[in-house]
């Protein structure tokens, strides 16, 4: 596996230390608040596990799962809901977990969503962000890292499903999507 990367772009150490930050940092922001951390699968499952560790309030976690309509998609702005939340929104503060803001269609489409159902507040907190991709605006409240415009994986993200076990952020060789 670690033969098809091409570069490391965030290691594992630094993923630690940054997501140790975002944690006393979330910890301090929702003092007395009723934090829900909301986990958008699958990609970011290793960044919500180490997050909501490093977060030293008695929240709650629930999960949902989107997917795309069609190859087209990405652009059109139109979100599946695969799975749906379990818990009844309101009186929660929420934090939806993220992996990747990239065209910021996916995010928008949830927050959308999730604000329809009267929680007390939602935010996000997204591991990385690719801003040279916007095509919607999306404001997240926490970022870990602001990467350039090249497909990622690891930590959570997949090329093709696979990857996701890669324990570091990085680029995979060319050859890899020929393949
Ligand atoms: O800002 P956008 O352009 O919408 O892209 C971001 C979305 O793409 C990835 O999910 P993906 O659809 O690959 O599913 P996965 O989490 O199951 O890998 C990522 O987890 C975000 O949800
Ligand atoms: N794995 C992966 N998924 C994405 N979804 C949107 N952008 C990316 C990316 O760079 N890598």
């Amino acid at each position: 596996m670690k033969d098809d990367v091409l570069k490391t772009l965030i290691g594992e150490e630094e993923l630690k230390e940054r997501v140790r930050e975002l944690g006393e940092q979330i910890t301090r922001d929702y003092q007395g608040k009723n934090l829900l951390l909301v986990s958008v699968l699958k990609g970011s499952i290793a960044f919500m596990a180490d997050l909501m560790r490093a977060i030293d309030l008695p929240l709650s976690i629930d999960f949902m799962a989107v997917s795309s309509y069609g190859a087209g998609v990405k652009t059109s702005g139109v979100v599946k809901i695969i799975k749906d939340l379990d818990i009844d929104l309101k009186g929660y503060d929420l934090l939806i977990v993220e992996d990747i803001l990239d065209s910021g269609m996916t995010l928008s489409y949830i927050m959308e969503m999730l604000e329809a159902r009267e929680p007390s507040s939602v935010k996000i907190c997204t591991l990385l962000d690719k801003p040279e991709r916007r095509q919607v605006s999306v404001a997240p409240a926490y970022v870990g890292f602001t990467v350039p415009d090249e497909f990622v994986i690891g930590y959570g993200l997949d090329y093709d499903e696979k990857y996701r076990n890669l324990p570091y952020i990085g680029v995979l060789k060319p050859e890899v999507y020929t393949k």
